[in-house]
């Protein structure tokens, strides 16, 4: 990073690689974040080289916001170099002095120079990262099955066998996990898995892991554990978390719930995350055997480079529409786009725009989560032309919900 962009509204930002300093600045998020637990690791162990950064006032750290390098899935298949934002926070004694908007800068400056033209995030808060560009662009809600009553329409066993693999961890695990390639996945860092197993080494209650496969090759994975086993013996809703469910395909995705929905002894079995359009309810005669939770975001996402990115994925068959962005933050993505069946291309900034948006709404559409006609009701958008929207809509079209199912 040029030591010339370091410098923000007055704070100083830098990169830092020295331990201690790695370390003082994952100290500033843990206190920002106030209430949240985080595991038995060192920052150091877990954060990639020249990626995290400080935000100075003098010699002491006031905020924090690091990144790893990994790949998102965008619609067609691409794989994007991306950068996965997390561990954001500033010192309560210098909230709202423009310390992370200092951060926010030099990070997405980076990662753009980098060649990562997206960054996603989880948010702490849903009134933070709109200003800096990032949308939400997929959504998850959690689900609850009632084993008495979930009956499988499909009632034969699938083609797969389901294997016990608890002590297998991340040599099983990342393999699969690797192969994910749903619109929206996110390719999980090294040190993501490290963080895992240092968690896994402290887990008080058990934990298993079963690995489906099909013809002999592994296709998906399940991790669960019993909550409240002080009452197990004697509960009548003896509960399991399902805290991960890796399915690369329809097969492995039913494989897995059976074996999860037949496993003895459990009454209830709960899942924090799944994509919006998890075909699970459609695997029960009754579909009220699941209880869907809230919707709730999941990936905010932000086009660091706005011509790269659109060109990265594809678009559905409709005529083209020439789309005007601002992005306030890194003006460089200031312009006008031509979307069209055969890709996007930057063209003359004076080209007639038929619509204007702004880089965060752009970034809400870009994996297909939300709907175009959807920001013109809502006023979010300028159009000059309406029919354009409805073309956006076909060119934007996707056909699976976006879901990245992964936590960071
Ligand atoms: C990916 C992740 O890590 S998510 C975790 C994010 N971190 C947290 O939630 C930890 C607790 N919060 C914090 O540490 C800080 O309050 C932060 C990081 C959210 C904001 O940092 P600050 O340095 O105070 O923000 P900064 O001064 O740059 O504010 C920029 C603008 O955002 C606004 N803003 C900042 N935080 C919030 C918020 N939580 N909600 C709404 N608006 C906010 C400010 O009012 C300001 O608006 P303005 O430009 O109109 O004046």
């Amino acid at each position: 990073m040029n030591p010339g962009e370091l410098r923000a509204r007055g704070t100083d930002v830098a990169v830092v690689t020295e331990p201690d300093l790695v370390r003082e600045a994952y100290a500033v998020f843990k206190r920002a974040m106030v209430g949240l637990e985080f595991g038995p690791f060192d920052p150091v162990d877990v954060s990639e080289p020249g990626r995290f950064l400080a935000a100075f006032d003098g010699e002491q750290v006031v905020g924090s916001a690091n990144s790893y390098a990994t790949q998102l899935t965008v619609p067609g298949g691409a794989r994007v170099p991306h950068a996965a934002v997390s561990q954001v926070g500033v010192l309560p004694t210098h909230r709202r002095r423009g310390v992370v908007t200092a951060l926010m800068r030099t990070q997405l400056a980076a990662a753009a120079a980098a060649g990562e033209s997206v960054a996603t995030l989880r948010a702490s808060e849903g009134g933070i990262y709109g200003r800096f560009g990032y949308g939400i662009a997929s959504h998850v809600r959690s689900a609850r099955i009632d084993t008495r009553t979930a009956r499988f329409v499909d009632d034969g066993p699938g083609p797969g066998s389901v294997r016990l693999a608890d002590d297998g961890g991340v040599a099983v695990m990342a393999p699969i996990a690797a192969r994910a390639a749903q619109n929206g996945a996110v390719s999980r860092a090294h040190v993501w898995w490290r963080k895992w197993e240092l968690r896994a080494a402290e887990y008080k209650s058990p934990s298993y892991l079963v690995v489906h496969s099909t013809d002999g090759v592994d296709d998906g994975y399940a991790m669960y554990r019993p909550l409240d086993t002080a009452g197990w013996f004697t509960s009548d809703d003896k509960t399991i978390e399902v805290n991960e469910l890796v399915a690369l395909n329809p097969g492995a995705h039913r494989g897995l719930w059976r074996h999860l929905l037949e496993l003895d002894l459990v009454d209830t079995v709960t899942v924090g995350t799944l994509a919006l359009d998890d075909p699970l309810p459609l695997l029960f005669v009754d579909e009220r055997a699941v209880t869907l939770g809230p919707v709730r975001d999941e990936s905010w996402l932000r086009l660091t480079d706005v011509a790269a990115a659109l060109a990265a994925r594809t678009y559905g068959d409709a005529a083209p529409v020439h789309l005007a962005v601002h992005d306030r933050l890194l003006p460089q993505n200031d312009g006008v786009y031509r979307i069209g069946a055969d890709g996007a291309v930057r063209v003359a900034a004076d080209t007639p725009a038929a619509v204007t948006v702004s880089v965060s709404d752009l970034a809400a559409t870009y994996l297909g989560g939300t709907r175009w006609w959807r920001l013109a009701a809502a006023g979010r958008i300028d159009v000059a032309d309406p029919a354009a929207v409805a073309r956006l809509d076909r060119l934007f079209r996707v056909d699976r919900e976006p879901y990245a199912g992964v936590f960071f």
